[in-house]
């Protein structure tokens, strides 16, 4: 790690998540859940459906407000801060929602300039234009998607989009919700490429949440599992089925998951 990367993250992992717990109403989703994404790592979290990933997910990001714990992003205290204050770290950070979450009467290449137009009003419209055109390029989309409405795109090239916002003020870390969810396998093949082709160019932090076995199998560092209110393994996926949990020896000891290891083991022959 350079010197500078060393001073920003203080050798901290740059989220940090200590004995959170969200609850609405008597319902608690999340009781005491603690858990640290390592810098660099792609981190891969499951978990039955309704376990509180995408909660989690927006607590890290300052849109849930936890009832308890605290969480920090790269050493910033994230619990308790207006979700309109504190630029600083926000700017930090790039998340691409499920269903990507595009605004429907803004083309592409306005929806990706929406962060930019927020975080540095100051840029030159054209500067604006270049910089959205180029990430929308560096997505894996045709450039003639720059002026298409989301309406026009498939879903794969809606998730591309998303991606290019999320990527559109050069992100330290960036937080994915189910990115392959509804693609075709081959589509969910290449986005996983591009996830760690990404990473690895660009040096991101992933905070990737995904159902998909394929995933979890071929770009993810470690995988955090979530269940019974909190994350109950983390590591490489022969250390969490060494854990035994009955959920985690169900999950990938079940015939998806022996699908997903067999085709794994086959692309690295
Ligand atoms: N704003 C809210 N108000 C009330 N309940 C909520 C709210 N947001 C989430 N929940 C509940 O919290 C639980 C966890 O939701 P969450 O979306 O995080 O699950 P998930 O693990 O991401 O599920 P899935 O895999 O199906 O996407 C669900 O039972 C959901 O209904």
């Amino acid at each position: 790690m350079d010197d500078e990367l060393h001073a920003r993250y203080s050798g901290k992992p740059p989220i940090v998540v200590d004995g959170l717990t969200n609850r609405f109403g008597d319902f608690a989703v999340h009781d005491d859940l603690s858990m640290e994404v390592r810098e660099g790592e792609i981190l891969g979290v499951v978990g039955g459906s309704g376990t509180g990933k995408s909660v989690l997910m927006r607590s890290i990001i300052g849109l849930q407000t936890p009832s308890d714990g605290h969480i920090s992003v790269f050493g910033r205290t994230i619990t308790g801060i207006d979700p309109d204050q504190d630029l600083g770290v926000r700017c930090r950070w790039g998340v691409m929602f499920q269903g990507g979450a595009l605004f429907s009467t803004l083309t592409v290449g306005e929806n990706v300039e929406v962060p930019l137009k927020q975080f540095y009003p100051d840029i030159a419209p054209e500067l604006r234009r270049e910089i959205a055109r180029y990430k929308v390029l560096l997505s894996g989309l045709p450039e003639d998607a720059i002026n298409k409405f989301p309406s026009e795109l498939s879903g794969g090239m809606k998730k591309r989009a998303g991606l290019a916002r999320a990527l559109a003020l050069d992100p330290e870390l960036l937080f994915l919700d189910e990115p392959t969810a509804g693609l075709d396998p081959i589509g969910a093949a290449a986005f996983d490429s591009l996830t760690k082709e990404l990473k690895e160019t660009l040096g991101l932090t992933v905070f990737l949440i995904t159902h998909d076995l394929d995933t979890l199998y071929e770009i993810c560092d470690r995988v955090a599992v979530i269940a019974d209110k909190q994350v109950v393994a983390v590591g490489t996926i022969p250390e969490l089925i060494e854990t035994g949990h009955p959920w985690i020896q169900e999950y990938f000891g079940g015939p998806r998951g022996r699908a997903a290891h067999a085709a794994h083991e086959r692309s690295n022959e």
